[in-house]
């Protein structure tokens, strides 16, 4: 929108705050029908970005500044210009509407906020096993601090015992400096490795108990939180919080202790000096304070943004081929740009306000550098200092203020890295799912007798959408179960339960007599072999695609014989370095991920067998395999085992020992095929379409 544009008149024109920039006023057309009036030649010169105030954001000063006189001149023009000026200069101000962080940011669970002592003490928590490196670092910290502190006097001393002839002194004040410069030097190169091997502790340990966290939640977690979220903790956050021990602690500890000695020693050279200088720091340190609690504040702004730019990231890049199909490349980079704008005007607000915390040392530091000039001055007139104490004076009086501003700067980092640790602390403390934390039941061998006795069902994550209601099933040791129905039925639901992934809201479902939750559920997956509607391939070799998961010990044999029972050997033979290809989940077509998939399933020697047959294009290859499947499960007469088939061809299923159909959560009918061609219900319809649709 062009600000010169002709038809921006005061009379049809609305100043307006900017939609990312609410301290500036757009001048946008008011009502359409406004546009007709007659244009204002006077306007243009107040045609602008006005940066806004905030009491003008009621619309006062919009109401006071858009009335016209006679002529259509602004009346207050040039008293509402100098009353905005001043409002914007006083919104960037300290304390100012320009700093204010936004409050309703639309991301998901904003962690609650951890005090600092708690931070800490979680983050020792993760390192205390190593704590010989934190005590290694922190004696190395006073060594190199107490002897850095005392270079300076030793220095000044040099100089004036030179000046005054004293070669012994001279000698002595110089053996001492060099010393300590060897000490300070190795105990620094010492302090910082130890801090540097402390810092890598944490984030490794950080990481595992996050990760660990993680794969131990409930599915249901999975339904709510995006992948790009959880990655974005693993990974910057956790870097964030790193710096803590090796960075933050490090630095604002050796600075405390230093600046403690020099303020010792600056008391001991004239307190009234020393009192001056301390309460310049004090100004500082109250400064510091308010501006480390708005570093915290932006970091996990910061965090926040960043893990919702990194969601938008993962998912279009996961679903690049849909992106460049329909052709979305800009409107991603609008969706991801959303979020770096914000990102942007966060950090320019962090930025601004390490400005003025640097303004505010400067100012300061050169206040003690005029005061100590000024009144040592007039005490070396008086003869009440010499030159020698003074110079010692100046020199220490810069030690305590640097001091103030490093331990301010980095507990300001400090902050920042506690505002990130707030997440992922919250996620690491998160109770693993129920399913890990009780021991359940282990029987030597499972039979295979399922039943589902009045079940009914809702995803957590959709607390009002039924999705199975009053489900009753039984599948026998040995009996083939095909699962039936329109697509959204909830089959797949059904095997979800009977998986464990979910538990049932009502009613129960029962392996072998025994309520599935009271069986131990890592022993209960081992004994089922599940192949999904969309199988995904692991970024490994073949063979150890398919001996994934895979608890008994199997050797090459016994892959081969997985593979070749789910029609996949030919094609794997077929791949040039054969069962030890690398693949993942795009390096093959759909047909033979789903073929690896039920050689992984069948390797288990699982006592229930669970095929979802996808409903895509895989349909004639998937219906093939799955039909060699089953003719070879049933007929390998060693093993008796329950499969439960979900098959949208039909075709695929009419051989299974009964026909289970499903219509919106409920069973509405089953049988064998032709007792369900019989019975004229929604199996024979579904099956006179599908022939058809084959027709
Ligand atoms: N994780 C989930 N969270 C919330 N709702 C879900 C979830 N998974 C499935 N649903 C919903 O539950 C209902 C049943 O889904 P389900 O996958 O069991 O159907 P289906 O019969 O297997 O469908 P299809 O044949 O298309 O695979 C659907 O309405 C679906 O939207």
């Amino acid at each position: 929108m062009s600000l010169r544009h002709p038809t921006f008149t005061p009379s049809t024109c609305l100043l307006t705050p900017h939609r990312r920039c609410p301290g500036l006023l757009l001048l946008l057309p008011r009502h359409p029908l406004s546009l007709s009036r007659p244009a204002s030649t006077s306007l243009r010169r107040h045609v602008s970005l006005f940066p806004r105030a905030s009491s003008s954001v009621n619309g006062s000063v919009l109401k006071e500044e858009l009335s016209l006189d006679d002529d259509g001149e602004f009346r207050n023009a040039d008293k509402v210009g100098r009353r905005r000026w001043g409002d914007s200069v006083r919104s960037v101000l300290p304390g100012g509407a320009w700093w204010d962080l936004p409050e309703d940011v639309d991301v998901k669970l904003m962690a609650k906020p951890v005090t600092l002592w708690r931070a800490l003490s979680r983050m020792w928590e993760l390192v205390a096993r190593d704590r010989w490196v934190i005590y290694s670092a922190f004696s190395a910290l006073v060594l190199a601090a107490l002897s850095a502190i005392t270079i300076p006097h030793y220095l000044t001393s040099s100089i004036f015992s030179a000046q005054s002839g004293n070669v012994l002194v001279f000698r002595r004040n110089v053996y001492l400096l060099v010393v300590l410069c060897i000490v300070a030097g190795i105990s620094s190169g010492v302090r910082g490795c130890c801090f540097g091997i402390a810092n890598m502790i944490l984030v490794k340990r950080m990481r595992e108990r996050l990760y660990q966290s993680l794969l131990l939640q409930d599915i249901s977690f999975f339904d709510e939180e995006t992948v790009g979220d959880l990655t974005s903790r693993l990974g910057a956050d956790c870097q964030q919080v790193s710096r803590v021990i090796g960075n933050d602690l490090n630095l604002i500890l050796r600075n405390a202790l230093q600046g403690t000695g020099a303020l010792i020693y600056l008391l001991t050279l004239s307190w009234p000096l020393g009192l001056c200088t301390l309460s310049i720091c004090s100004t500082l340190g109250m400064i510091m304070l308010i501006y480390g609690q708005y570093q915290k504040k932006i970091a996990r702004l910061i965090q926040e943004y960043t893990a919702s730019a990194n969601e938008v990231a993962q998912e279009t890049l996961s679903l690049m081929r849909t992106v460049r199909v329909y052709g979305t490349e800009s409107q991603e980079t609008g969706r991801y740009g959303k979020w770096l704008e914000k990102l942007a005007s966060i950090s320019l607000k962090q930025s601004a306000a390490y400005g003025f915390w640097n303004w505010s040392f400067n100012t300061l530091y050169h206040s003690t550098q005029v005061i100590a000039v000024l009144i040592g001055g007039i005490y070396i007139l008086k003869g009440r200092i010499t030159a020698e104490r003074l110079t010692k004076f100046i020199l220490y009086s810069e030690w305590l203020i640097y001091s103030t501003w490093w331990v301010g700067d980095n507990l300001s980092s400090l902050m920042q890295s506690v505002g990130a640790s707030e997440k992922v602390f919250q996620l690491m403390d998160l109770r693993p799912s129920n399913q890990f934390i009780s021991e359940g039941l282990k029987f030597p061998k499972l039979v295979g007798h399922i039943k589902f006795n009045d079940v009914s069902f809702y995803y957590p994550s959709r607390a009002l959408v039924p999705v199975l209601q009053h489900v009753n099933l039984t599948v026998n040791p040995g009996e083939v179960v095909a699962i039936v129905g329109l697509s959204g039925s909830g089959k797949s639901t059904i095997v979800n339960l009977l998986l464990r992934l979910y538990e049932p809201t009502n009613g129960q479902v029962m392996l072998d007599g025994v309520p599935l939750k009271d069986w131990d559920v890592i022993w209960l997956r081992e004994k089922i072999g599940f192949v999904g509607q969309e199988p995904r391939l692991f970024r490994m070799d073949i063979t150890s695609n398919i001996r994934y998961g895979c608890t008994r010990k199997v050797s090459l044999e016994d892959v081969e014989w997985a593979a070749k029972q789910a029609y996949a050997h030919d094609f794997i033979v077929s791949l040039p370095d054969g069962y030890k290809t690398i693949v993942d989940d795009d390096l093959l077509s759909g047909g033979q991920k789903q073929r690896i998939a039920i050689a992984r399933a069948l390797l288990r020697d699982p006592t229930i067998l669970i095929l979802d047959e996808a409903t895509s294009a895989l349909d004639a290859e998937s219906e093939h395999n799955i039909k060699g499947v089953l003719r070879a499960v049933r007929s390998d007469l060693t093993s008796k085992r329950s499969i439960i088939v979900i098959a949208h061809r039909l075709s695929t299923i009419q051989a299974a020992d009964r026909i289970v159909v499903m219509d919106s959560g409920k069973i509405i009918e089953m049988g064998s095929h032709d007792e369900l061609l019989l019975n004229n219900g929604l199996y024979a319809q579904l099956t006179r379409r599908q022939a058809d649709a084959v027709a």
